[in-house]
């Protein structure tokens, strides 16, 4: 990893006629438009990944139905949201029967264009470009990764999972060759805007960054950032807080025990007043 890896000021703000890809939970919000696809919510869209991923193992289990509680358990949601989610893809399941998995698979890959092969590139092969070269699971899931890029000598040349690492130079000529739609990008900060640039010069309208650094991009090219450090200090905040209210639920015998809020995590309010 690079210690340079620092938002630049003159990066930060949006250019004109640019706008700011948006991180989000566990990777970015959608950018663009609020409703993404065909009046699909953009919360939505980003909640179909995990009832696809809970409805494959049901799949690959034999189960043929499904109730929305069931689903909604296996994919970590609420029921009520997730009847919801569905109703937005004109999928409301039967009543006391609940949701065909084998049909809902089929919607939810239809609406996220998963019935289709996307091809992807990554530019920046050095210690995550190259892990996420070598990851077997993207294939399996519609995205095929096609070019390799990077601009040092040191890896330009080497073989990842089949693929030979060309240099960033020949990246233009490869785009016309190969037509990738996804960029990934795994470059340090201080480059990325530069090779952000350069990858949407090309007409690639997808980019997923995992540089630290908010990238400006025209209209119509979408952007989602992937921040393990930002999670990280989620799981820390949501750490301190229950380490505080055990604190106070020791200092305050017969305190309530602290409930569940919304998100799982204990309700302050339980202990309102003590944790200072
Ligand atoms: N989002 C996350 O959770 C997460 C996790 C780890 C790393 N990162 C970020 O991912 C990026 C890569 O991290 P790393 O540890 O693999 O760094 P690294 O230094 O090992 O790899 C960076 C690679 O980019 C190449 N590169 C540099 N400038 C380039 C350019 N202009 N064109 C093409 N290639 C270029 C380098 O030659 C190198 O191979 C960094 O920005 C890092 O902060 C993000």
């Amino acid at each position: 990893m690079n210690d340079d890896d620092v938002t630049v000021g003159p990066l930060s703000g949006p250019r004109p006629g640019q706008r700011a890809g948006t991180p989000g939970a566990g990777g970015g919000e959608p950018t663009g438009s609020e409703e993404a696809g065909r009046g699909v919510p953009d919360a939505t869209v980003a909640r179909l990944p995990q009832y696809l991923r809970a409805l494959t193992v049901l799949a690959e289990r034999g189960t043929e139905t499904v109730s929305s509680e069931a689903l909604a358990a296996a994919a970590g949601v609420g029921s009520a949201k997730l009847r919801k989610d569905l109703s937005h893809l004109g999928s409301y399941g039967t009543r006391g029967v609940g949701y065909e998995v084998a049909r809902l698979v089929q919607q939810i890959s239809e609406h996220l264009g998963l019935t289709q092969r996307w091809s992807v590139v990554i530019i920046g092969i050095g210690n995550l470009g190259h892990a996420l070269a070598g990851y077997g699971g993207f294939a399996s899931r519609g995205f095929g990764v096609v070019g390799l890029f990077d601009d040092s000598p040191a890896v330009v040349g080497k073989r990842v999972n089949g693929l030979v690492v060309r240099p960033l130079a020949q990246f233009e000529a490869a785009v016309a060759d190969e037509r990738p739609t996804i960029a990934v990008l795994a470059v340090p900060a201080a480059v990325a805007q530069r090779v952000c640039d350069r990858v949407v010069a090309t007409g690639v309208s997808s980019v997923l960054n995992f540089a630290p650094v908010v990238l400006q991009v025209p209209e119509g090219v979408h952007v989602r950032k992937v921040d393990l450090a930002s999670e990280l200090q989620i799981l820390a905040f949501h750490e301190q807080r229950r380490a505080a209210l055990a604190r106070a639920a020791r200092l305050v015998p017969g305190a309530a025990p602290a409930g569940r809020g919304t998100s799982g995590e204990p309700e302050a309010a339980a202990v309102a007043g003590v944790v200072r």
